[in-house]
């Protein structure tokens, strides 16, 4: 005969001997009660091997994480804490994004070199050739910029960056750039242009502090405006390229930023900026390569056979307009996400106020290289392009003080000494 104890906890879960010396009720309770309580060890089984299944997928989902991301950990936060550190009375710690671009590198290695602390990121895509960005990186990590490896659409990143440090300014630079490019891959644009803008817009939101932010909008902005020359005051509702229209959707999405949440916000509309570790995309740079390799470079030509004109804007007067824009920032307003009062929303023209033609460009690059171009001359394409820009820098004039001091031949000759030392130059040729 089994024991009480064997028969209200019998050995065997789910197994039980029928006894019929018992009574039927008796039976039926010890059947209920048995089968409750396998429902219950199999439950708590469940429960064990769901919890240990989630937790098992979250170890591999960090741990992959880890293994595949390049920021994170012990070490890495130290890297962007040292970057960030600031040298000098009243100095500021700034998050430069697109560190490793053209804009990018010049800015931070002026914020660096008077003292301020900078971080910088960039995700090194392959819109050009990205050996080129990990030398510019070189050269700012070794005036002791850290560049993190990342981009703006990654929130967690951006949240971590600020957790780390208390940034208290933001110079957003990272972008895709290009006018024409927009017609082969327009959700580059949409991607790097308004969602990551937006992604980064949010990060700074919900800092605390909430940094400053200066940030990168263009010139393409004025699109067909014909009033010359362009003011910040003027219609910018007709864009020429997907480009332009990013840019100008950004100076929107900025507006809200500041009026919903109190940060301080500067758009910066540059006006086709040249100059030494430049962009090979961007027409001197390309038209270089070209006339030093024999090769021929198309030109365009505006309607009625006239030409195309650009205010090209050399890289230090930009960057004295950035470090300008940092400096009279003002501050964000808002913690927690919430606006405490009004924060400054400006924009400014950043040019040079003489537009060059193009045919123009060229006959300098000719005499700086000592080489003649084959010039093949077409009408311009239906490619997103305006046929001039020319800024009006009155307003940057008096709120940043600043002066643009470089025309386009003593600029092009600088770009030129650049680009034959870094890319070599032998009989003719240049290597690459
Ligand atoms: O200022 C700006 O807002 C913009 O300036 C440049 O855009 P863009 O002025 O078109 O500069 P380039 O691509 O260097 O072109 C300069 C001029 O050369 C012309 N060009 C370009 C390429 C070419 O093969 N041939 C040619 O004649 C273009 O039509 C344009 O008139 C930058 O590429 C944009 O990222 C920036 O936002």
């Amino acid at each position: 005969m089994p024991s009480l104890e064997e028969e209200l906890f019998p050995s065997t879960p789910g197994k039980f001997k029928i006894d019929r010396s018992h009574n039927t009720m008796n039976r039926q309770f010890h059947r209920c009660f048995a089968s409750t309580s396998t429902m219950f060890l199999w439950a708590l089984f469940l429960i064990a091997l769901t919890a240990s299944y989630l937790s098992f997928q979250s170890f591999v989902d960090s741990g992959s994480r880890y293994l595949s991301a390049s920021w994170g950990g012990i070490q890495w936060e130290k890297q962007v804490r040292n970057s960030a550190q600031i040298h000098r009375q009243g100095g500021m710690s700034v998050l430069v994004t697109g560190a490793a671009g053209f804009v990018g590198t010049h800015v931070s290695l002026a914020l660096k070199k008077r003292g301020d602390g900078v971080v910088g990121l960039d995700n090194f895509n392959t819109y050009y050739d990205p050996s080129l960005k990990k030398a510019r990186k070189s050269l700012v990590e070794s005036h002791g910029v850290f560049v993190v490896e990342g981009d703006v659409n990654d929130a967690r990143l951006l949240n971590k960056l600020f957790d780390v440090v208390a940034f208290t300014h933001v110079m957003h630079l990272a972008a895709q750039a290009g006018v024409r490019y927009a017609m082969e891959n327009p959700g580059s644009y949409v991607h790097s242009n308004i969602a990551g803008l937006v992604t980064l817009l949010e990060a700074c939101k919900s800092a605390n502090p909430q940094p400053a932010i200066v940030w990168a909008s263009s010139s393409s902005v004025y699109g067909l405006n014909e009033k010359v020359p362009f003011s910040e005051s003027d219609q910018t509702d007709q864009p020429a390229s997907l480009y332009a229209a990013t840019k100008k959707a950004g100076e929107e999405i900025t507006h809200t930023y500041n009026h919903i949440y109190g940060l301080s916000i500067t758009g910066l509309r540059f006006f086709t900026v040249y100059g030494p570790w430049g962009r090979p995309d961007m027409a001197y740079f390309s038209f270089t390569r070209n006339i030093l390799q024999g090769k021929p470079i198309t030109i365009y030509r505006g309607k009625n056979r006239v030409d195309l004109a650009r205010d090209f804007t050399y890289i230090d007067d930009i960057v004295k307009g950035c470090v300008g824009s940092l400096d009279t920032a003002g501050k964000s307003t808002g913690s927690g996400g919430k606006k405490r009062g009004p924060a400054p929303y400006r924009i400014f023209n950043l040019g040079n106020t003489s537009p060059v033609t193009v045919p123009t460009l060229v006959s300098i690059l000719e005499r700086h290289l000592k080489m003649k171009a084959k010039r093949n001359v077409v009408d311009m394409p239906g490619n997103g392009d305006v046929p001039f820009t020319h800024a009006n820098i009155s307003l940057a004039r008096r709120e940043l003080g600043y002066k643009p001091t470089t025309d386009l031949q003593t600029g092009l000759k600088k770009f030129v000494k650049w680009y034959l030392s870094y890319y070599g130059y032998h009989h003719g040729k240049a290597v690459n």
